[in-house]
């Protein structure tokens, strides 16, 4: 047209990846990293009897559509408060938990990814429509938000039939899931974010991470299977392995120390899908 001023802007660069795929990615880039301490992997099964590499791949192809859910309901309910996505969503993520279960006979794969994720993929949706900037610190600080009062609400309160982890936090105050999310994912932003882009290759890159969040996270998967201790030697040990110019042959060691103990850190792995997602976000 005519007389109009060339803008010579550059593109603004806008991904075309969304937050559920960006989550999907994650699940399967977890599962394929090997080998992983105490965890299922290309190798071994890690300390399961229960579940495998190809039954994690079942299970992610059962709930992957459910996230794009959850996209979708935190987009649909952003003019409610922030207080109330946690309930509107929570009918979709046991739903979704359903078609894990179905997907593994049974075998719990995911029900921590799935809360941690979904929410991850609510908040996103959220945000979207609002006409908000996707930043770390914008989805973390709403995943927060619509966890507030989730560990009070939920854990102080002692219910009869108690999940493992309701169990865990009467007996150890550890808040698990709960906590980390209404932390806004806390273990995550402040402890493997600041180092992701310590190690050039991808590999080592999320090997580096899930050692960092075994040394810290207070995994309730560890607790549930060898009480304190248990989650004392899983952090011990990751800590002496990031002491060292670490190799495969230690991270092998490693995993064959857990197995013995029968300990899986299965929070960490969950929380080094949520970093992969975060790490992929603009700061701010
Ligand atoms: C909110 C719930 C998900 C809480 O469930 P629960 O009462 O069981 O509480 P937690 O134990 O705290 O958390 C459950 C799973 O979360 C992972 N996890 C553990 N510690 C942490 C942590 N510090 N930070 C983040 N995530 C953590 C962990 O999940 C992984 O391990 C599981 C596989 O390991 P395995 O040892 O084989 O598990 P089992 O032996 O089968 O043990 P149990 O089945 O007895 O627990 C696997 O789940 C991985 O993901 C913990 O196991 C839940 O109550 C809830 O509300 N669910 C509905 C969904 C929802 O509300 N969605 C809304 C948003 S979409
Ligand atoms: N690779 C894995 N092995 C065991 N539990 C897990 N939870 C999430 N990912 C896992």
């Amino acid at each position: 047209m005519a007389g109009l001023p060339v803008i010579n802007a550059a593109p603004i660069r806008v991904s075309s990846t969304t937050m559920p795929q960006r989550v999907v990615r994650a699940l399967y880039d977890e599962i394929h990293l090997t080998p992983k301490p105490g965890l299922v992997d290309r190798a071994n099964s890690g300390a399961h009897h229960d579940m495998d590499h190809e039954l994690f791949i079942c299970s992610i192809e059962a709930i992957a559509p459910w996230f794009v859910v959850f996209h979708e309901l935190g987009k649909a309910h952003a003019d409610q408060p922030e207080m109330m996505q946690l309930r509107l969503l929570r009918p979709a993520g046991i739903a979704c938990e359903q078609a894990m279960f179905q997907a593994t006979g049974g075998v719990n794969t995911h029900k921590g990814g799935i809360f941690s994720l979904g929410l991850l993929c609510s908040a996103a949706g959220r945000l979207e429509a609002q006409g908000c900037r996707l930043s770390r610190q914008a989805v973390c600080q709403q995943v927060s938000q619509f966890c507030h009062g989730l560990v009070a609400r939920e854990l102080v309160q002692r219910n009869r039939q108690a999940s493992t982890g309701e169990r865990l936090f009467q007996q150890f105050g550890l808040a698990g899931a709960r906590g980390e999310a209404e932390s806004g994912f806390q273990t995550v932003t402040r402890y493997i974010l600041p180092g992701w882009q310590d190690e050039a290759c991808e590999e080592r890159r999320l090997h580096l991470a899930l050692l960092r969040l075994m040394a810290v996270n207070p995994d309730t998967n560890l607790v549930s299977r060898g009480g304190l201790s248990g989650l004392r030697y899983v952090q011990r040990s990751a800590r002496q392995v990031l002491s060292t110019q670490w190799t495969h042959e230690q991270l092998h060691q490693m995993d064959q120390a857990l197995i013995a103990r029968h300990l899986s850190p299965g929070g960490s792995a969950d929380l080094l899908s949520v970093a992969m997602v975060l790490a992929d976000l603009p700061e701010v």
